[in-house]
């Protein structure tokens, strides 16, 4: 047997869903680019999981379905209020997760229809999840969703408890679209070999948000926003970046498994971020950020991911930094719905072998012989 750490290079399944060929990532073949320049969240959706673009009516039908399934049952808003306030938001939303599906009436159904359902319900609901655990944690009261609005809308405005500006349900929609789907990463994985042994959906979600929490993962950047504060000044970047990787520390937010040449989603975020800095007067999380990656692409030939600009973009936005991930699951949800959609659809379970390392030929010795 040869092994690939880390299954590096390792081709596991096919997929319909969305593809990274020559640093291009598609959802459903249609570029990222064009994407996160014209579509919106919910159409998004819809193109993850039905395969193609929504018609008028079908992006109307969904947004009304998102609408009316944004509100959490008043049990599991019960449940999120005896969390421990200072739980990391990735256990919590992890936890309301695996509880939401305690009060789905029939959370094995796993029928296309019903679980297509429940993709939309979770997609509706983990906003409003994310936004109520803040408010708890902040001793405020949580604000119900409003039907009529749009999930980037609607996240904004439940987390501030006011009307969002229009910039802002921008860039949080811009966001949400680009962090969608990406091929068989970690967490999508994680949803496919859960879904893979024919449990449900609620438990492949639960299994993906976990894998998500990582700082490798979608936890890196958490982990971008506390290397800024750290660097705190434009003058600081060397000082503190030459350190850490001195010591052999791992600077979040740059490199890739897949992507050598840069991922294509960074330069969306960076412009993102640009824009902010400029509107809001305040350049200093910007322009560190983009002295880092001079240095990074100097000091190591890395680039940064996804995860390295959304950091300062959600900053600004006013967004706590441990709501970072949570933002990135509430997007993710999609694909990694429309990945177990696919997974359900032509089944194998996931097995793959290790090689074994360890002593042979031991026998067992009685306790007090040892
Ligand atoms: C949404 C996402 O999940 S995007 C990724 C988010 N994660 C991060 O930003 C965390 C920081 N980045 C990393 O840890 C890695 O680049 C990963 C996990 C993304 C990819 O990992 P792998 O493909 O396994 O690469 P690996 O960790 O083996 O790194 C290869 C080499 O580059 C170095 N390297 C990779 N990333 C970084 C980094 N961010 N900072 C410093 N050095 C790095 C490694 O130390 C290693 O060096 P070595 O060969 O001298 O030991
Ligand atoms: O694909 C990966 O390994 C990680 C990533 O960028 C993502 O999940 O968006």
């Amino acid at each position: 047997m040869s092994v690939a750490k880390g299954l590096e290079g390792v081709v596991a399944l096919t997929s319909q869903v969305s593809s990274i060929v020559d640093g291009v990532l598609t959802y459903r073949g249609i570029n990222i680019d064009e994407l996160a320049e014209q579509a919106n969240f919910e159409e998004t959706a819809f193109l993850l999981w039905k395969g193609r673009l929504p018609k008028r009516k079908e992006l109307d039908q969904l947004k009304k379905e998102l609408g009316e399934e944004a509100a959490i049952p008043a049990n599991v808003l019960e449940h999120l209020k005896s969390y421990p306030k200072d739980a990391h938001s990735m256990a919590a939303l992890r936890t309301a997760v695996s509880a939401l599906g305690l009060y789905d009436e029939n959370p094995d159904d796993k029928t296309v229809e019903g679980n297509y359902q429940k993709a939309v319900s979770l997609t509706a609901k983990m906003p409003t999840i994310v936004a109520a655990l803040f408010r708890i944690r902040e001793g405020l009261e949580p604000v119900a969703p409003r039907p009529e609005y749009g999930v980037a809308r609607n996240f904004a405005y439940m987390l501030h408890g006011e009307e969002p500006s229009t910039v802002a349900v921008e860039a949080i929609d811009q966001a949400l679209i680009l962090h969608a789907d990406h091929e068989l990463n970690a967490s999508t994985f994680a949803a496919r070999v859960t879904t893979a042994t024919l449990s449900d959906l609620y438990s492949a979600v639960t299994t993906a948000i976990g894998a998500l929490k990582g700082p490798l993962h979608g936890g890196a950047n958490e982990q971008v926003m506390r290397t800024l504060e750290e660097v705190g000044s434009i003058d600081r970047v060397e000082e503190v970046i030459e350190k850490k990787l001195a010591n052999k520390e791992k600077i979040m937010g740059f490199g890739h498994r897949v992507y050598k040449d840069g991922d294509p989603r960074a330069k969306h975020l960076r412009e993102m971020s640009r824009q902010m800095a400029e509107q809001t007067g305040d350049k200093k999380w910007y322009e560190m950020s983009i002295k880092i990656d001079e240095l990074m692409q100097k000091k190591k030939g890395l680039k940064p991911n996804v995860d390295f600009y959304s950091a300062s973009t959600y900053n600004y936005l006013g967004i706590p930094r441990d709501l970072f991930t949570p933002i990135f699951a509430i997007s993710r949800v999609t694909g990694w719905t429309a990945h177990i959609l696919e997974q359900y659809g032509d089944n194998r379970l996931i097995r793959p072998r290790a090689e074994y390392v360890g002593p042979t030929n031991q026998h067992y010795v009685p306790i007090d012989r040892r």
